[in-house]
């Protein structure tokens, strides 16, 4: 094959291809950077592996949604194969078993049926509301914890104890590891994949325990909640939930009877594994923006005191007269895309794309973080500003790029509609009833906030301390009752 068919991009080297030129971590920076050279497709080649990059809407629409029927597919991954993580839908093939996967989980998060879950996000909201006024230094945990707090009793009508609750420990440690092996220790292995039939003792192969750790936890996270609900079922006392709702939806999933209750048991625990990392992150990045942006902190408050009123909780009832808050909502996703190269899919046929060949097996990855942060569409894009979501007579302007954040296509994450009801709800009600600000040092000093952001798969706001203080006018009475 004639390497110039590829896309243009940096030269490779024989053998190791473009090893050094690729960061290890935000690979997305250097990408977007290459833009400016090689254009809106690039390609990289690492150790024989064709990977090509779409740094544009453009490119990223043509080929993952104008030609879906060739882009759906997922890479195979050798850790999670070790794992056997066969139920997590995000690494499931393109086929029949992603596409009953698909079905239940677009049933159940469709923007109607998210409407049902509204008042478990209130309810779990103010608690969260209410751990921030007595423990403000734990903000960090006590995001963790209402995103945890709200898959279990959205997936599974279980409500959580305290944060050392069984479900809530094993799903949290299954997402760690989920996490953790997108890291060189464990990625030796998907760059490598003959390694796994290496003995486990030999040096370096640390990565095959923790695929067994890995393995046992899933099958744990899968396992313990769902029997929950047939437990409850069985007693005639299951509440609503995703799961619930679901078994009685697709009793007929196949002729074998143990087929639809093994099916939704993997899709809920694979939502699980989705929704709390990376809500997690979006609403770290909310509380990182009001420490660093006062003056967009002062203005939506501004807006929620003359259309809620200062000192009254918020319901989603309010949302159409607040948008200023919803601009924020959308720059939030733009700002920081914490998922900034999807997920990658795989090309299931050899393909030509503007005279540029793309081989069958090419690793294709849309950028969007380039495509969120072209300074041609958002001028000065490192900032938050929520105005560029404003049209001039006030209203908000709908910008079809933005759903780039949860991805292009047939793969298109299943869960943007919750993710927004669950930011914004969170966005309101943090900034009705609390001020965040910049720590105060030993001398009373705002202590300067640095954004940093870590540069795995999704990515999280490093840890920075902020103090949150209940707003003048609004009591706490307020907020319990
Ligand atoms: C701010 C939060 C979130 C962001 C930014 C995000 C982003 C993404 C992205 C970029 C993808 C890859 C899509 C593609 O390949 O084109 C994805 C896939 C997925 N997301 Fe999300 N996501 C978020 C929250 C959630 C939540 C709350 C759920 C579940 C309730 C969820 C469930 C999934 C699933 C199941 C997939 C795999 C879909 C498939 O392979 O068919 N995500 N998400």
């Amino acid at each position: 094959r004639n390497k110039r068919e590829y896309p243009p991009g940096p030269k490779p080297l024989p053998i190791i291809g473009n090893l050094f030129d690729v960061p290890h971590e935000a690979s997305w920076l250097r990408y977007t950077e290459w833009a400016n050279t090689y254009g809106d497709i690039l390609s990289v080649r690492l150790l024989g592996q064709v990977i090509v990059i779409a740094n544009s809407a453009k490119v990223a629409k043509d080929l993952l949604e104008k030609r879906a029927i060739n882009y759906s597919d997922r890479p195979s991954i050798p850790f999670y194969e070790m794992m056997k993580w066969d139920w997590l839908i995000a690494t499931t093939h393109y086929s029949d078993k992603w596409r009953t996967m698909r079905r239940i989980v677009d049933q159940g998060l469709r923007p109607k049926a998210a409407l049902k879950y509204r008042g478990l996000q209130i309810e779990k909201t103010r608690a969260f509301l209410k751990r921030l006024l007595s423990h403000p230094e734990g903000y960090r945990d006590h995001i963790s914890y209402l995103q945890g707090d709200i898959m279990m009793s959205l997936l599974y009508g279980y409500d959580v104890k305290d944060p050392n609750d069984h479900n809530l420990e094993i799903a949290r440690a299954a997402v760690e590891l989920a996490a953790q092996s997108s890291l060189p220790g464990a990625a030796i292995v998907n760059v490598f994949s003959l390694l796994k039939y290496f003995p486990g003792w030999l040096p370096g192969m640390g990565f095959k325990a923790l695929a067994q750790k890995g393995h046992d936890l899933g099958k744990e996270m899968v396992r313990a909640p769902f029997e929950f609900v047939r437990d409850q079922m069985s007693q005639g006392i299951a509440r609503p939930s995703f799961t619930f709702d679901s078994l009685q939806e697709y009793e007929d999933l196949g002729s074998d009877p143990d087929q639809a209750e093994r099916v939704v048991a993997g899709v809920a625990g694979s939502l699980y594994i989705s929704a709390a990392d990376t809500t997690t992150a979006e609403i770290s990045i909310l509380f990182l923006m009001l420490a660093t942006y006062p003056d967009v902190q002062r203005k939506a408050q501004a807006e929620i005191d003359v259309h809620i009123g200062r000192g009254k909780m918020p319901t989603f009832e309010d949302r159409p007269r607040l948008p200023y808050l919803e601009a924020i909502c959308k720059e939030l996703l733009r700002w920081k895309v914490i998922v900034p190269l999807g997920f990658a899919r795989t090309a299931m046929a050899d393909d030509v794309y503007e005279g540029y060949s793309i081989p069958k097996g090419a690793i294709v990855l849309a950028n969007a973080w380039a495509i969120l942060h072209d300074p041609v569409a958002y001028s000065e894009p490192e900032s938050f500003r929520p105005e560029r979501f404003i049209n001039p007579d006030g209203s908000v302007r709908d910008d079809p790029a933005l759903s780039s954040a949860f991805g292009i296509g047939k793969r298109i994450c299943p869960g943007r509609h919750l993710v927004d009801s669950n930011v914004w709800f969170v966005a309101v009600s943090v900034l009705a009833v609390f001020d965040v600000r910049p720590a105060k040092d030993e001398y009373g000093c705002d202590i300067h906030v640095a954004p940093e952001f870590t540069g795995a798969l999704v990515s999280h706001p490093t840890p920075f301390k902020c103090s949150i203080t209940l707003r003048d006018g609004v009591s706490e009475k307020a907020m319990f009752d």
